[in-house]
């Protein structure tokens, strides 16, 4: 099965980046998921949804190499990642991928400065006019001016804002978000999203899980994990739930 799409911003001819075909799951005799099969592309923005438990953080850890699929396969570019080696998931993961994960993964006595250098790596992509220095990056995050502060004296949120200035400056090829805007108000979760698109714009594939149905018609396209016999579809084609009555 392949994403449908709503036809922005990205056109059927952009590049398939992950391919996940027939993925399972499963804890001891629990099948937490299986027959999961979506791709996404190039500048799409897939939305996971499901229910509480029901898969979507474990799908993000397959998807990034920090738990392996019980069967199946996930083809980045072609190639099946879950046959990689240490060295391979090491250039992968540093390469390929972006995380904005709960705990942001920033090295906490380290300053933001020294966060986005190291995310930055040695090959200087600063010198791409297309991607934003530090400076730029946390001006857009609303951090400017907070590069000499150390990780542990920031807020959660404003730790949240480095590991978004982080995807700026590395511009990765595919990011994976779990519950991105999980603790925040409507401001701040549209301003997170408007950074995940300005990302996809740019050719990043962006995977996110959520339980925000905003956020997820802000998506391309939807994976429900709870039903994953059923292919994506379009997130303007996912019908809200009814508000319970009062
Ligand atoms: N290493 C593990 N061993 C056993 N069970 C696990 C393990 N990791 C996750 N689980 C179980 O898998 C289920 C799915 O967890 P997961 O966090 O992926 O769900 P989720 O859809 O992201 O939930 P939420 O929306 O609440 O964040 C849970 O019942 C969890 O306890």
């Amino acid at each position: 099965m392949s994403s449908a799409r709503t036809g922005t911003p990205s056109s059927h001819s952009e590049k398939v980046v992950i391919e996940v075909e027939e993925l399972s799951k499963s804890f001891g005799s629990r099948v937490l998921w299986r027959g999961v099969n979506f791709t996404v592309s190039q500048g799409e923005m897939l939305a996971l949804i499901g229910p509480s438990g029901s898969g979507k953080s474990t799908l993000l850890n397959c998807l990034g190499l920090l738990d392996r699929p019980t069967t199946g396969v996930i083809r980045y570019q072609g190639d099946d990642i879950t046959r990689f080696g240490r060295g391979r998931i090491r250039r992968f993961r540093r390469d390929t991928l972006g995380y904005l994960f709960q705990h942001y993964a920033l090295i906490e006595n380290a300053t933001v400065q020294e966060n986005l250098e190291v995310a930055i790596g040695p090959r200087r992509r600063r010198q791409d006019s297309d991607v934003p220095g530090i400076a730029e990056a946390l001006d857009r995050v609303g951090l400017a001016g907070r590069d000499k502060e150390r990780i542990h004296h920031l807020s959660g949120g404003e730790q949240q804002r480095v590991a978004l200035a982080r995807l700026l400056v590395q511009r990765p090829t595919l990011v994976l978000a779990d519950e991105p805007t999980g603790a925040l108000d409507d401001v701040n979760t549209n301003a997170v999203i408007d950074i995940l698109r300005e990302l996809s714009r740019a050719g990043c594939a962006v995977v996110l899980a959520t339980h925000d149905a905003g956020v997820r018609d802000r998506c391309d396209t939807v994976f429900a994990v709870h039903e994953s016999s059923f292919a994506t579809i379009p997130a303007r084609e996912v019908a809200s739930p009814t508000p319970a009555p009062h």
